[in-house]
């Protein structure tokens, strides 16, 4: 495909997704349709998709549109090009643009440049205070990718080692002891024997910090009360803990079996009652705003609506209630969150306290783009 074409093909997909359909399966459903595409076009085109929502309201500004084409204009703008090479109208090429579009766009307000819902911006600017405008403007920019390594399987020098002997070459980090950062051959990842043989999982990297904070060892009793694909269950059974996973909707754990055969470590699924007994560590990784991830899933930030943000933090209050019931006194209750709001985060875990006198905060901490990788919240909260 063409620059061009594959603008034209961005523009579809990104028009399917401002109506409301999910950026994954957008991808997807493009793809499938599209048998000429190859796997370079396939990941032109995804890169395409995902950087311009990831600055859909200042690329709206610059290209004088909200729509697919407004905002190809003004990724083309933002980056100098000349939208005439593009918009040729050609073969498979975008029409011209009308004498509107030509004439159209402005630079973005400083409210533009964060790339967020002004309701998004204002509660983040006042839980984030300086930190704000640094974290907004990594939010605007593509994650890296980091990796664990699975210590049931190999050290990081092992890991590293298997990566590259495939092309894939990947950094230790002094952060923490298990996470890389792949810096090179990252689509050749999950085809790399080094990933199907369980060496290495996806993990980013303030996650793999905040498991790491947790302190299991070999015999630890852990409740995942909230496992879905089960990452947070395979770091803290890689660091020997007996874990016993859970999730609302099991369909999510469907997964699991497969990931812990992979990776070398033994995870027992809770069964349809659901978890019985107390354990040492409850983890609860509620579903949240995913507002520290926004990078990964730019789509959501757009989507998401003060009504929906209310009935999450309800949803996690619910779940970190009921979880509570599950801590041996002594243990630990993990309270997690892929968000950087303080409504999911700090206050959330102020109303458990208030609720839950038997309890008493040992440790709270965030991590951003600014000290570790996508925002993360992790509250250790002892009976
Ligand atoms: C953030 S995701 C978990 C991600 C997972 N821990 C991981 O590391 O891959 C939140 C999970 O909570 C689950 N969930 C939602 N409501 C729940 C409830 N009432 N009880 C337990 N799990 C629930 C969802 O199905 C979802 O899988």
């Amino acid at each position: 495909m063409t620059p061009a074409a594959r603008a034209a093909a961005a523009i579809q997909i990104l028009d399917a997704i401002l109506r409301g359909e999910p950026a994954e399966a957008q991808l997807t459903r493009w793809a499938r349709a599209s048998r000429f595409a190859g796997s370079g076009d396939r990941a032109a085109v995804r890169d395409l998709v995902y950087d311009t929502l990831r600055r859909r309201r200042s690329r709206a500004a610059l290209g004088g549109g909200d729509n697919g084409r407004g905002l190809i204009l003004g990724a083309l703008r933002e980056a100098g090009a000349d939208p005439s090479t593009i918009f040729t109208g050609e073969g498979h090429a975008p029409a011209p643009l009308t004498p509107a579009e030509a004439a159209g766009g402005r630079a973005p307000t400083p409210a533009e440049t964060a790339d967020l819902p002004d309701w998004i911006a204002q509660a983040l600017s006042a839980d984030l205070g300086p930190d704000f405008p640094a974290v907004a403007e990594a939010l605007r920019d593509r994650a890296p990718v980091w990796l664990r390594t699975n210590l049931a399987r190999a050290t990081p020098e092992s890991a590293r080692a298997a990566l590259a002997a495939e092309g894939i070459e990947a950094e230790p980090d002094p952060r923490c002891a298990t996470a890389l950062r792949v810096t090179a051959g990252e689509r050749r990842l999950q085809s790399s024997a080094a990933y199907r043989e369980g060496l290495v999982e996806l993990q980013d990297l303030s996650p793999q910090m905040a498991c790491a904070a947790l302190e299991v060892g070999p015999g630890t009793t852990v409740l995942d009360y909230c496992a879905g694909g089960g990452g947070k269950s395979l770091a803290l059974a890689a660091h020997g803990a007996r874990v016993t996973a859970w999730d609302a909707a099991p369909a999510r754990m469907r997964d699991l079996p497969a990931r812990a055969a992979r990776a070398g470590v033994r995870i027992t699924a809770a069964g349809t009652g659901g978890p019985r007994g107390q354990f040492d560590l409850v983890v609860t990784d509620v579903p949240c705003s995913g507002s520290g991830t926004w990078r990964r899933t730019p789509d959501a930030k757009w989507r998401l609506s003060p009504e929906d943000l209310a009935q999450v933090t309800r949803t996690q209050a619910e779940i970190v209630a009921r979880a509570a019931a599950h801590v041996r006194p002594g243990g630990t209750l993990a309270y997690m969150t892929c968000s950087l709001l303080a409504r999911e985060n700090e206050e959330q875990v102020a109303g458990f306290l208030a609720r839950h006198p038997g309890f008493r905060l040992q440790e709270a901490v965030t991590w951003t783009p600014l000290t570790a990788s996508d925002g993360f919240f992790l509250a250790k909260l002892l009976r």
